[in-house]
């Protein structure tokens, strides 16, 4: 009887332990930038010489990366996280972990994530740091200040695309910033449905991601803007055919996305609510998966 109940709290204890670290270094936003990276690394090597050592190690580093620079986000933002429904369970916020755990974990996820992308070549280890760095030291203080904020996040959030082609090529390739800029757009309609839809947290906690008119959400500015990168993304669509990264169906496919996720846009623009930013956030997290997998396969067929 005291065994099993001793097992029931060890079992217990283990699984908040997984659980928090889990947030701390936002373990499912994580997984998808490194899919990002292996997809694109993916398209960029096509079918010949793919190992699975290397996506072995593509995956760890990223992920390492990826994981000290969410670490450090949470650090430098703990007594903010605390204010906001979303993010006041994560364990710094709710003083479950200590600043200087998690700053130790921070150091050696970085230094064991950029070593392992260094094993590629040079430029797979400097857009590594370049990301983690930017992240967390420029794009997590300008959160505070004002929209601009997202401009700049989305640098580091679309560099996971430049590293995969890097990983794959060995320098930055046209290939490389095409999907780099993919990336980039997409995440303006992904942050502008997010945005609109947890406005009042963020305000709560003093962030000034969204932009504002008197005192509210200012929906026309976020359709807008999300109108403008959605149509930039269907021409975008079609340019790693010329690059013959892929083929011709794939590209037209992906420009097809392009324009769905111009009309959910749309949409949002001309009926700011809930549900349709809801069905703009989740066409986003399937878009990008999507893309560079169509991309991938295009290129497998070709
Ligand atoms: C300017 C850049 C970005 C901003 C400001 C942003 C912001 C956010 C926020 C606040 C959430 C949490 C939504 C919630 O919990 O309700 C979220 C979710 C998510 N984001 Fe982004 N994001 C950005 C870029 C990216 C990138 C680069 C990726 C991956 C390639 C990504 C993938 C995801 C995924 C998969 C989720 C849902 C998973 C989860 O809620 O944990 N985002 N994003
Ligand atoms: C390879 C490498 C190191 C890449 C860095 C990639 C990275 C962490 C991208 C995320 C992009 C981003 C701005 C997310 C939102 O964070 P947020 O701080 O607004 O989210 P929160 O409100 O949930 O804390």
């Amino acid at each position: 009887m005291k065994a099993s109940s001793s097992t029931s709290v060890y079992t217990s204890e283990l699984s908040r332990k997984i659980g928090d670290l889990a947030a701390l270094v936002k373990f499912r936003l994580s997984a998808t930038v490194v899919l990002s990276s292996v997809l694109t690394y993916l398209v960029a090597l096509g079918a010949g010489g793919v190992s699975w050592w290397a996506i072995a190690v593509l995956t760890s580093g990223g992920f390492l990366t990826t994981a000290a620079a969410n670490i450090l986000n949470e650090v430098l933002e703990k007594d903010y996280d605390s204010q906001m429904e979303r993010t006041r369970r994560r364990p710094l916020a709710e003083g479950r972990m200590t600043t200087s755990d998690a700053l130790l974990m921070a150091g050696f996820s970085s230094i064991g994530g950029i070593s392992l992308l260094a094993l590629f070549n040079p430029w797979t280890a400097f857009l590594g740091m370049v990301s983690l760095i930017s992240y967390a030291f420029v794009y997590t203080p300008l959160k505070r200040v004002g929209p601009v904020a997202v401009l700049v996040g989305a640098i580091p959030g679309a560099l996971p695309a430049l590293i995969g082609c890097a990983a794959a090529e060995g320098s930055i390739t046209a290939l490389g910033i095409t999907l780099f800029t993919i990336q980039f757009f997409w995440q303006l309609p992904h942050f502008y449905a997010i945005g609109f839809l947890g406005f009042a947290d963020y305000r709560k906690a003093g962030f000034r991601l969204v932009p504002e008119i008197d005192g509210g959400v200012d929906a026309r500015q976020l359709g807008r803007d999300a109108i403008v990168a959605s149509l930039i993304l269907i021409p975008l669509g079609i340019l790693p055919y010329y690059l013959g990264a892929t083929s011709l169906g794939a590209a037209l496919v992906v420009s097809a996305l392009g324009l769905l996720f111009f009309r959910f846009a749309l949409r949002f623009l001309r009926q700011p609510e809930r549900s349709t930013a809801l069905r703009m956030m989740f066409f986003s997290f399937a878009y990008l998966p999507l893309v560079f997998t169509i991309y991938w396969a295009g290129k497998m067929l070709m």
